[in-house]
């Protein structure tokens, strides 16, 4: 275990997680330090990707579209924005906004609108098929016993989303209403990913007050300042500094419940690829996979050519590239790394010369499982063009969509996207719109992205395995100290997540470095990554 601070750090991928860490090393490191970010693509940004299209310059999104101000994930990218001079782009997108109020569900031959309000769901909880059977499943879940823990496997107490909800209200709804859900976050299936990892409120709900209802009632009353999930000490101090730093601009996104910029999410990862290529501290490779990492005498990461002389490795690639790059330097392995699968989704962004071509107004459908005939395996529809329409300024009439298609669907089926052409692949997603919103039109514009693997998907049981996985870095004096990791594959897969996470490590392994200097050389924590099954230890259920 070193005991020194390291003087060269090499930051494994170049998406969002990895440019933000990059960023915080620069800024907060003492000024010898040296980083360098290894990205295998040409391109940094990972899945965010905004391009413009046809001599009307039409901003296609084939990742991310919107970011959420919303939580402390939300307002440390808030932050970040500030930081790199981005407000001015801003463009937010009120609550009240039909983009952000009304979302739909096609469920089993056409669009039910999800009630956004107390009286709008007065009626469509009694009209709706997608919520049939709700009624008596919220009245009878605040008497449905809590799921009972054992002591041993407390770090392995879990169940699949769908299996949760089926206890606690019914099938109909877990099948229906929270598999589209599943699907327009995780392009997975709720049967097979992890209650506590994905939907941590709904677990901490039922841990801390034996009912969801009960949980509600609870958080409604104003003077109950109680956090259902439980929030660390770093969290904390981060969360009222955060609000101190940031009061004016707290106050103008009052309102908002989502965001991006004139120039799409992609403004993100330019601002801070400018700066990191203006600082001496940094170095860039891209376009160079890492193919082989070595922790042995001293750590070596081979892509074109080869660096010696890294302190300290910060994976932010998914983690079953990390295994792979482990295991062909014959490293000690480390458990679970390969345990969960990400998915792969066909984005295509299709743009018509038409207004009013869309039956309905809003953000967007979601498709769930049990819809009957989904045999392009489509996921949902983002109706792009009713949000942010400043970002089409030479385009003001264009009816822009994003369909989504594959995920889970794709592994389940054996679907080998490679052999898939752009062509067939852009047919797909013209069929589903014609059978779903009538549209035979042909869109001016077209664009297909096969975004591979973007999604992580947490399985059952990921909160336990990630706590192995902190303890065993933790032990293995080849690792400890020399290896932390961060990005979608561990602690939550929006870009807040990744932000979130990044500047919390980097925090972590610099006030590290700082108390190392104020005890002469005393013993350096060792920084994972994956700190947050400690904060977890304590609590009692
Ligand atoms: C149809 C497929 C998808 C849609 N978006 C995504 C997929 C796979 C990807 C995605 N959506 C969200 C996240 C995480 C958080 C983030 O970065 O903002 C990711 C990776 C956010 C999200 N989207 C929907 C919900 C309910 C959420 C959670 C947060 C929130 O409440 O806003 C709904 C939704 N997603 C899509 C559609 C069409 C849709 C609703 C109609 C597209």
């Amino acid at each position: 275990m070193p005991s020194l601070p390291p003087k060269h750090y090499a930051v494994l991928g170049g998406g969002i997680s990895g440019l933000t860490t990059a960023w915080y090393l620069m800024r907060g490191a003492p000024p010898e330090t040296k980083i360098t970010l290894i990205e295998a693509a040409n391109k940094l940004g990972g899945w965010i990707q905004t391009t413009r299209v046809g001599e009307e310059q039409v901003l296609f999104e084939q990742g991310p579209r919107t970011l959420r101000p919303s939580g402390l994930s939300g307002l440390a990218t808030l932050d970040m924005i500030i930081q790199l001079k981005l407000t001015s782009s801003f463009l937010g997108i009120s609550s009240s906004h039909s983009a952000s109020k009304k979302r739909y569900i096609y469920y089993p031959d056409k669009l039910n609108e999800l009630p956004s309000s107390f009286f709008g769901a007065l009626t469509s909880l009694f009209t709706l098929p997608v919520l049939k059977g709700i009624i008596p499943g919220l009245l009878r879940e605040p008497f449905v016993p809590k799921r009972k823990l054992h002591d041993n496997d407390k770090d392995f107490d879990d169940e699949s989303i769908h299996s949760f909800v089926s206890r606690r209200i019914n099938s109909h709804i877990a099948d229906n209403m929270i598999s589209a859900l599943i699907h327009g976050i995780y392009a997975g299936d709720v049967t097979k990913l992890s209650v506590r990892s994905t939907f941590p409120l709904l677990y901490y709900s039922e841990r801390k007050y034996g009912s969801l209802l009960k949980a509600m009632l609870v958080k409604s009353n104003k003077k109950n300042n109680d956090n259902i999930i439980p929030i660390s000490h770093q969290d904390q101090i981060l969360q009222r500094t955060l609000v101190e730093q940031n009061k004016e601009l707290l106050k103008s996104v009052q309102g908002i419940s989502m965001y991006s910029f004139r120039d799409g999410v992609e403004e993100l990862v330019s601002a801070i690829e400018s700066e990191l290529a203006a600082s001496e501290k940094v170095e860039i490779i891209r376009g160079q996979a890492v193919k082989n990492l070595s922790f042995e005498d001293e750590i070596q990461t081979i892509q074109g050519k080869r660096i010696d002389g890294i302190d300290h490795v910060i994976s932010t690639i998914p983690s079953f590239e990390l295994k792979k790059i482990l295991y062909h330097s014959k490293s000690p392995s480390l458990p679970h790394l390969d345990y969960n699968p990400a998915v792969t989704v066909a984005v295509v962004n299709l743009a018509y010369d038409r207004p009013k071509i869309l039956p309905v107004i809003g953000f967007g459908y979601l498709i769930p499982q049990t819809t009957p005939n989904n045999l392009n395996y489509g996921l949902g529809v983002v109706f792009d063009s009713c949000a942010i329409p400043e970002q089409d300024p030479k385009a003001p009439t264009v009816t822009k969509l994003t369909v989504m298609m594959g995920g889970h669907y794709y592994d389940d089926n054996n679907i080998d996207m490679e052999n898939m052409s752009d062509e067939e692949i852009l047919s797909q997603a013209q069929n589903l719109v014609q059978s779903h919103l009538d549209i035979t039109a042909a869109p001016i514009h077209a664009l297909v992205r096969l975004q591979k693997n973007c999604i992580p998907q947490y399985y059952v049981g990921h909160y336990g395995r990630m706590k192995q996985l902190h303890e065993a870095i933790k032990s293995n004096e080849r690792y400890a100290g020399k290896l932390s990791v961060t990005g979608a594959s561990y602690w939550g897969v929006s870009v807040n997540d990744c932000v979130l996470n990044a500047r919390k490590l980097v925090e972590n392994l610099l006030s590290n470095d700082f108390k190392d200097k104020e005890t002469m050389g005393g013993t350096r924590k060792i920084i994972t990554g994956l700190e947050r099954v400690e904060e977890e230890e304590n609590i009692s259920f």
